[in-house]
């Protein structure tokens, strides 16, 4: 049976009350605190870093899953390894040696992740496959939150799905934009274990009811 994961974006968090925001959305029943890091170089947008992700570790028992929309990449990830992060995915085409991000990851004592934007090939994954512990496909492009589900997103899941099961590795399989209550199966049906949401939950005044409600969307899977 598949382990399903909800991973709330703190994109959508109140910034001024993050500490209570993320306490708030592992109370209602989060598995996973999604961390987006931008740069305004990579994506045009600017948000947070390590200092922030110090900041809200202790509120949090749960992993923090730190996606890294920066170029470039190395120089950060032992800052946010100190920082409690837990997972640290990166962009491929962000890195000059995409091999070595992964092992600096890892030798940080994280996981460690690649990204796909929209048009990324999944091609990047042919010869480190050994050295992924998730792949995250975006739904649509990076930089902001509130964004439309891009529905060939779907086709890449499943692409993503079988290159897992090819490999017979624990690898997660994490799907972030646009991920709402009435889209979640279609992407757990492709092969998504892993549901990145940002304005879905934090958006709503209730964040237990649309964990709830997106968990009972997958009940059947
Ligand atoms: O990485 C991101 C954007 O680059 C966000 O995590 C993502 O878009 C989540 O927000 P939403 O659920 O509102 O689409």
């Amino acid at each position: 049976m598949t382990t399903f994961r909800i991973a709330p974006s703190i994109l959508s968090a109140d910034f001024a009350r993050l500490g209570e925001e993320v306490r708030n959305v592992v109370a209602a029943g989060a598995d996973i605190i999604h961390f987006d890091v931008m740069d305004n170089h990579y994506v045009p947008n600017l948000t947070v870093g390590p200092l922030v992700c110090q900041a809200i570790r202790p509120h949090v028992q749960v992993p923090i899953d730190v996606h890294l929309m920066v170029k470039p990449v190395d120089r950060i990830i032992p800052d946010f390894a100190k920082a409690g992060a837990n997972i640290i995915t990166f962009h491929p085409e962000a890195s000059d040696h995409v091999d070595r991000s992964l092992q600096l990851i890892r030798d940080n004592g994280c996981k460690a992740g690649l990204v796909f934007n929209p048009a990324t090939p999944l091609s990047y994954l042919d010869h480190v496959m050994d050295k992924v512990d998730m792949i995250l496909i975006m739904s649509v492009n990076p930089g902001f939150g509130g964004q439309s589900f891009i529905p060939q997103a779907l086709k890449k899941i499943a692409e993503a799905r079988r290159r897992i099961d090819e490999s017979g590795r624990d690898i997660m399989l994490e799907v972030d934009g646009g991920i709402k209550i009435d889209n979640i199966k279609a992407a757990a049906e492709a092969g998504a274990d892993t549901f990145v949401a940002g304005s879905a939950i934090f958006g709503q005044p209730d964040y237990k009811a649309v964990i709830d409600a997106m968990r009972g969307q997958l009940a059947s899977l």
